[in-house]
């Protein structure tokens, strides 16, 4: 008989309705006053007197080409704007536990020395203790590496989970990954409900105990290896695989404890055969999951993202068991949130604007893009479109691969519990788990993750967006996952130029999402999808406007109306437009005046350089001089670099590729800035010049760190003199050269 509660709704889903106003009047004013802006170029180059030279003409088009380009992924970006949404879920409705189905948990990992294992472990842990039957819960690490240290420290974090797991369901805890859970005790931060009783005070302090001795475990036993200290495993990883189940008796002490299935895989790998980074590694999981637990959801967690609350598979069930939603929808996608962010957070290692602005904006249309790490996934959205497939066992193998209990597997329609004899089983996933498993079929074309690009998770959500799969967001107030923020900037940098090589690469390729996108999804959600792919174009026009206008300031070179000229406030309008709208999101999510500067600020210096970067690597990848590559971020906590990133200040301890623009760009800014100004006075026509003179006053003062680093610095984090000082000189000499040949020429 079905009860009111059953029909009460799992989830709700809210538009906006005051920001979708607010937000549609923005777009219609900025898309009006940007028409004004192309006219007043157009008529300009129309009625430019024939008599001048062409040359003059130069840098006025590369202006009006930045202005193009800026527009462009103006225009993109407000896809996002248009329809906004939040959304509320109720656990508390979800049927019965034992009518829950299973989900398995696939958790990354690849280089142990960037990669403290036993963070790796407290990632593990977190999964083991979420909030959801035992039984119908299934944990996998992948290690990259093959490493010795991971696989002792899985031995180690199972022994002490039959512990820790009964602790927590015990107490109800809700931080349930171990080094959060105790950090926060010495914080005083303990909300459980037992904090006062003395049967809790006294597990708790024998559970500290534990946990000291396992933490002692894994260092010890690091100790006494020795680590191949440059990349191990990383790039040409040359290893067989191991596959190991953890047993359930290992221990005894603790009885009756039903614990989840914990697997350890080390995929095989070849120098010989390219790996495909996480998505290889991933891919890897899934087969061998499917001949094991073949849970029909999967969560997928970066080695660093512990589960901050156990409840988010719950919260994910509100959206996969909703039978009006539940057909089409492929994953349910956290917002990536970060432990170890500061209040202004200089850097933007958060992604504000990712995580609130544009994924609450494409929910509100298809649903967010797959953002790697933090999303619960159907396991059938994976196996490709199932109408190419047939059921023709030869043709199923050229897809999927030669294991048969593969195939039954994906037919089974990833329901089944299977009841496997541990010990024989392994044979089937040392097959899935070879290198040359994946020769031949369609596994990353078709199956799977995608391998086309370094950011697997875009390319694998774009195309399932493309094949009529949906996506939500969920957000509850205490984040779900937490993982390491970069907070240090060559970090930064070193990260976005992987990323947006990857990005920009999926805007050149067939994978187009204007072109591939857009005859398969609707109109706005392909522009989000575009915009992550040609948001890294931004470099194009902020090189050009770090440069163009200022050179023409020095030369007496104008590129703007002037003041008089009513269309000078065409351009003020743009520009403060721009601005404020930047400003109330901020506002809105949280941020602050200053977080607002400092996003501004590393949207410039990220924009010159691995935007910039990344461009570049995609273009070379496209022709073929360059390798795909992943460099993992490091996720070691130093202190001494966490202590510049928490007083604000930048560590400008980066590669010289990195420094070399930004301090080349300062010199011209500043030093056009005053030869333009000692120009003026001579000359007197400040209001021809003033928006030249105002762009590089503005662009001053937003990176006046900078300067900072540079001269007034004594502290570690400052800029080398030495990388400085011979860019400075070589910077004045080339200027001094183009006054010499714009004197020549005029
Ligand atoms: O060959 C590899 C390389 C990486 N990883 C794992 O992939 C995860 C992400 O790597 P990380 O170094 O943390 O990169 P990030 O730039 O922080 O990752 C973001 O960007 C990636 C795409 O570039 C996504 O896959 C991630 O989920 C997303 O958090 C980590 O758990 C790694 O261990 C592997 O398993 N094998
Ligand atoms: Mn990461």
């Amino acid at each position: 008989m079905e009860t009111s509660e059953d029909t009460l709704p799992l989830n709700t889903c809210h538009v906006q309705k005051l920001l979708v106003t607010f937000n549609r009047l923005h777009i219609l004013l900025h898309s009006i006053a940007l028409g004004f802006l192309c006219y007043y170029r157009v008529c300009f180059l129309l009625q430019y007197p024939e008599t001048n030279k062409g040359i003059r003409l130069l840098p006025w088009f590369l202006v009006f080409a930045s202005e193009i380009i800026l527009s462009f992924i103006w225009i993109l970006d407000q896809a996002y704007r248009w329809c906004p949404v939040t959304r509320s879920f109720f656990p508390e409705r979800l049927p019965h536990d034992d009518k829950l189905p299973h989900v398995d948990v696939f958790i990354c990992t690849t280089d142990p020395t960037k990669e403290p294992t036993l963070d790796v472990m407290n990632t593990v842990l977190s999964a083991m203790a979420l909030d959801y039957p035992a039984q119908k819960l299934h944990v996998y690490l992948s290690d990259d590496c093959g490493s010795p240290l991971t696989l002792h420290g899985v031995r180690e974090a199972w022994k002490f989970a039959r512990w820790w797991l009964p602790f927590c369901t015990r107490y109800r805890i809700k931080s349930r990954c171990p080094k959060a859970y105790f950090s926060a005790l010495e914080n005083d931060d303990d909300d459980s409900d037992f904090a006062r009783s003395s049967v809790y005070v006294a597990d708790k302090k024998k559970i500290k105990e534990k946990y000291e001795a396992f933490k002692e475990e894994i260092k010890m036993f690091r100790k006494d290896r020795v680590l191949p200290r440059d990349n191990p495993g990383i790039t040409a990883g040359d290893h067989s695989s191991i596959i190991e189940v953890m047993q359930e008796n290992i221990n005894n002490e603790v009885d009756n404890v039903k614990m989840p299935h914990l697997v350890y895989v080390s995929r095989e790998k070849k120098p010989s055969h390219p790996h495909h980074f996480k998505a290889g590694a991933l891919n890897v999981l899934l087969r061998i999951s499917a001949v094991m637990s073949n849970s029909p959801y999967i969560l997928v967690l970066d080695c660093d993202m512990f589960c901050n609350d156990p409840i988010s598979a719950r919260y994910a069930m509100c959206f996969h068991l909703d039978p009006k939603m539940s057909s089409s929808l492929a994953f349910v996608q956290f917002p990536q949130k970060f432990h170890n962010i500061s209040k202004n957070d200089i850097y933007d290692s958060q992604l504000r604007s990712l995580f609130t602005v544009q994924w609450r904006g494409m929910d509100g249309l298809k649903g967010p893009v797959m953002s790697g790490t933090g999303f619960y996934i159907k396991r059938v959205s994976l196996c490709g479109k199932s109408e190419s497939k047939g059921t023709d066992l030869q043709k199923l193998k050229e897809y999927f691969g030669s294991s048969n209990d593969f195939i039954k597997s994906v037919a089974q329609n990833c329901t089944s519990d299977l009841a496997y004899d541990r010990n024989a089983l392994l044979e089937e996933p040392r097959l899935l788990a070879s290198c040359e498993y994946e020769i031949g079929t369609k596994w990353g074309q078709e199956v799977g993750f995608l391998y086309d690009s370094v950011v697997e998770d875009y390319l694998t959500g774009f195309i399932l967006h493309c094949n009529g799969w949906t996506s939500v967001f969920c957000e509850p107030t205490r984040p779900q996952f937490l993982g390491t923020g970069t907070t240090n900037l060559n970090d930064v940098l070193i990260q976005g130029t992987r990323w947006y090589s990857g990005l920009f690469e999926n805007g050149i390729n067939k994978y187009c999402p204007l072109t591939y996108g857009l005859s398969r999804m609707p109109l706005l959600q392909s522009l989000c999808f575009a915009w992550l792919a040609y948001f890294p174009l931004y470099c194009l026009p902020l090189w050009c406007l770090a440069t163009i206008p200022q050179l023409c300031l020095l030369n007496g070179i104008p590129l703007y109306p002037k003041v008089s000229d009513p269309f000078f406030f065409i351009f003020l309008f743009i520009f403060l437009s721009a601005l404020i709208k930047h400003l109330q999101e901020v506002l809105l999510t949280g941020g602050t005046i200053y977080k607002w500067i400092n996003e501004q600020r590393i949207w410039m210096m990220k924009s010159i350089t691995c935007h910039l970067y990344g461009c570049l690597d995609a273009l070379l990848k496209k022709v073929g001089i360059r390798e795909a590559s992943f460099l993992p971020t490091n996720k070691i906590e130093d202190d001494e670099q966490m202590l510049l990133y928490q007083m604000d200040k930048y560590d400008f301890r980066v590669s010289n590729i990195f420094m070399i623009p930004m301090v080349f760009l300062i010199t011209i800014n500043i030093s056009c800035l005053i030869g333009g100004v000692y120009r003026v006075l001579l000359v007197g026509d400040w209001d021809k010049m003033l928006v030249q003179f105002l762009l590089a006053v503005f662009l001053i003062a937003v990176n006046y760190p900078i300067i900072e680093g540079l001269i007034i610095r004594k502290d570690k984090g400052r800029i080398s003199l030495l990388v400085a000082i011979p860019v400075i000189l070589a910077t004045l000499v080339l200027l001094a050269f183009c006054r010499e040949i714009h004197n020549m020429l005029y």
